[in-house]
């Protein structure tokens, strides 16, 4: 794989070997630095959960629409279960996506005082239980162990950047991540075709992981088209725009898009977003005289509702 997109092992950092932690972090601060893009091995998420995800995400899009539709995000107003091919589009410039996907997020009770409050994004998952038994225990414990997993590479990235480890790891409290599973249906017929129009991801830090189809690719700084081949075992790490607006751009948010190979395709994003009300600024490692901040701070709630309306309603 080209060393625009290099593929870290990031296995040492679970083990207490300092200097090690220091050498991935330089390898990260690198690479999101140059493309906004990494691979990750090594990583704490076992191949077996990932298996059994996929399998259920393409047991549930293979379902009648009929059922899907029984957890259709427009049932709520937050952005959560089942939407069809027309309702995303990501380059809301043109309408080219052509996808199905299903969203969850972190669940709050009915009760919770940001619930009763009717604030955007904030209630309980939509799990289409009722279709398929153990949905649910298996996708909340994936969204708990993705959670671990972001915290990790925060940790990884607070030391890139020079902060304390823990710099990032509060921010992260009933935080506004959502897991995403996405199926492009194969279409033989019209090959190379986008499907997933070009974007860069709303957030902080998105990672995915992709089948062995293929189709992902990243804009290079001369503006080609690179591959990101698939890993079996490996997360695609990126870049969102909250994080270059928190670095100052010192990480890059780059362009991305997906290419129909002309076969089904399931990914698997998990977009990681701190505590809706987590105050987006400048860090003050990322500025200096000659480097003003050259973003507006933002509250993380107001700028994702902004992007979600565009993407939804554009
Ligand atoms: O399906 C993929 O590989 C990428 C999807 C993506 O970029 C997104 O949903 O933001
Ligand atoms: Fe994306």
């Amino acid at each position: 794989m080209q060393e625009y997109i290099p593929v870290i092992d990031i296995s040492d950092i679970y083990q207490s070997d300092k200097n090690r932690h220091l050498q991935i972090a330089q390898r990260v601060d690198e690479a999101c630095r140059h493309s906004g893009f990494f691979c990750i091995t090594g990583h704490h998420i076992s191949q077996k959960d990932i298996q059994r995800i996929k399998a259920f995400a393409r047991h549930f899009f293979s379902l009648p629409m009929e059922d899907k539709q029984s957890v259709s995000i427009l049932n709520n107003q937050i952005y959560r279960g089942y939407s069809s091919h027309e309702m995303e589009q990501l380059d809301y410039q043109r309408s080219i996506d052509y996808k199905e996907i299903f969203d969850m997020g972190y669940h709050l009770d009915a009760d919770h005082p940001e619930v009763q409050r009717k604030e955007p994004f904030r209630g309980s998952n939509q799990h289409p239980e009722h279709l398929i038994a153990g949905w649910t225990k298996l996708f909340e414990t994936h969204y708990q162990n993705m959670t671990e997993l972001a915290k990790v590479l925060f940790r990884i990235i607070a030391l890139g950047l020079k902060l304390e480890e823990n710099f990032f790891n509060d921010m992260f409290f009933e935080s506004l991540s959502t897991f995403r599973i996405i199926h492009y249906p194969g279409l033989p017929e019209q090959r190379n075709r986008v499907v997933c129009g070009a974007h860069t991801d709303y957030g902080i830090l998105t990672i995915l992981h992709q089948d062995d189809v293929g189709g992902l690719q990243v804009r290079s700084k001369d503006n080609q088209w690179v591959d990101v081949p698939p890993i079996t075992d490996g997360f695609v790490v990126n870049i969102g725009d909250m994080m270059a607006m928190w670095t100052n751009d010192r990480y890059k948010s780059t362009s991305h898009r997906v290419l129909n190979i002309g076969q089904d395709r399931i990914s698997m994003p998990f977009f990681t977003e701190p505590h809706p009300s987590q105050l987006i600024q400048c860090l003050p490692q990322c500025s200096d005289e000659q480097n003003p901040p050259k973003y507006p701070p933002v509250i993380c709630r107001d700028w994702l509702l902004k992007r979600f309306k565009a993407a939804y309603n554009g």
